[in-house]
């Protein structure tokens, strides 16, 4: 007679070893005689925790024994713990669109939600500055042109961070400044409880006259926030903590809308292998070196040319040698003081222009630096490839990134990767 001890035992541990994984991968391998040898592999996809309670329920209901009401709580006991100690574990991820603003893609918004209930406003998502900054009912009516508008009177959950103030000045002149409240935000799915959210008080007319633009959510080193008397975080270092892997990656695409992804590297999004290389932070932007550039179907010249991945840029800005460079190749070409850059004959065909990210190699498409013309009538073009020389720092915008897929890794030390799509 089999005691009933034996009995639980025995089947507790035959459904362990059933009902520990999905089946387990069978890899299988046959000798020079045709024999086959089935070798066990551990099932390397993550899958739900093994509830040993419910194992040994299901074999009471197997052996058509009613299962005490001991094992029937049990089992809920073992699933809240296992819930309670995943909640805890690092698996948050977002994923949101970026959407161009105009038909010549000058910016990418990305739908944010703000406060409780929600509120949806169009950020610019912009690796080149790190202050989270929305139109608001602080903000001048006469300088709102269209835009949505954050109300943190009709949040439920925005807390004043009094006595504080910001003031941003971008690259381009334009700006703004303001107060700043705490409230919670969403990207994508991804929640962030207490982000510091800027409202602006002022804003610049560039901002103003972009009525698809509700505000900016930076995301560089959060050491270049400006916000004061003290400084506050990005989005990406509050949400971090929570994040499966800590990165974000940018998927910005020609006259169409890509998406950026938060926590998680989508397979699905490139092809090949991701090309990663050292970010230096100093002094907040995502600080990298391309290892040269080609010119068409020209030689790969190869020299480190340091620079910033700036999503918030439209154009990619490099030294003066390398844009006469590619210009001399383009009929009719000229560096025009009246247009402010390098402009040419729309009629005339553009070349490519390759550039490098350590041994690997991104083609931009010549229709990409084929930027817009002057104006709807004009037969003059303006070029996505200009000059840096002015700006003191090469930058590496829209035109450069949206030819490939970007990992901006907050790993310590920080890296950026950038893959074929
Ligand atoms: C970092 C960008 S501005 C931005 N992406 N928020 C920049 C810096 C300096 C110059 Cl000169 C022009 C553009
Ligand atoms: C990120 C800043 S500076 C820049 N990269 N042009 C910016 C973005 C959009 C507008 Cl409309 C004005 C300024």
């Amino acid at each position: 007679m089999v005691s009933f001890t034996d009995f639980f035992l025995t089947s507790l541990l035959a459904a362990a070893g059933l009902g520990s994984a999905l089946p387990p991968q069978i890899s299988t391998t046959k000798d020079q005689n045709g024999r086959l040898t089935l070798k066990q592999v551990r099932n390397p996809r993550p899958h739900k925790a093994f509830n040993p309670a419910r194992a040994t329920y299901r074999t009471f209901l197997k052996y058509g024994v009613p299962a005490p009401d001991y094992i029937k709580k049990a089992i809920t006991h073992i699933d809240d713990e296992q819930e309670e100690a995943f909640s805890r574990s690092k698996r948050d991820t977002g994923s949101a669109a970026a959407i161009p603003i105009n038909e010549v893609d000058i910016a990418y918004v990305t739908p944010v939600t703000v406060g409780t209930p929600p509120q949806t406003l169009m950020l610019d998502l912009d690796t080149g500055s790190s202050d989270l900054w929305v139109f608001s009912s602080l903000t001048p009516s006469s300088q709102v042109r269209g835009q949505d508008i954050y109300t943190p009177a009709n949040s439920s959950t925005s807390k004043l961070l009094n006595g504080h103030t910001w003031s941003i000045r971008y690259g381009d002149g334009s700006g703004s400044r303001g107060t700043v409240y705490l409230d919670t935000l969403a990207v994508g799915g991804l929640e962030v409880k207490s982000q510091a959210v800027q409202t602006a008080q002022e804003v610049s007319s560039s901002f103003t006259q972009e009525q698809s633009l509700d505000g900016l959510m930076g995301l560089g080193f959060s050491t270049l926030n400006t916000v004061r008397p003290s400084s506050q975080l990005t989005f990406f270092d509050n949400a971090r903590p929570s994040l499966d892997e800590e990165v974000f990656t940018a998927d910005l695409k020609y006259h169409a809308t890509g998406s950026y992804d938060f926590g998680f590297v989508d397979r699905a999004k490139y092809t090949g292998n991701i090309s990663y290389t050292a970010v230096t932070e100093s002094p907040g932007y995502w600080t990298h070196s391309l290892s040269g550039y080609a010119v068409g179907s020209g030689a790969f010249q190869t020299t480190r040319l340091s620079g910033i991945s700036d999503t918030g840029t439209t154009l990619l800005y490099l030294p003066t040698a390398v844009v006469t460079a590619y210009y001399r190749q383009v009929q009719g070409a000229q560096n025009s003081q009246y247009y402010g850059g390098y402009v040419f004959p729309c009629s005339s065909s553009l070349p490519t222009f390759t550039f490098g990210i350590e041994e690997a190699r991104f083609t931009i498409p010549a229709s990409y630096i084929n930027y817009t013309r002057i104006s709807p009538t004009s037969t003059t073009c303006y070029g996505g490839l200009q000059s840096s020389s002015g700006l003191g720092i090469n930058i590496f915008g829209d035109v450069a990134l949206k030819a490939a897929f970007v990992v901006f890794s907050g790993t310590n030390p920080p890296r950026i990767g950038f893959a074929h799509k």
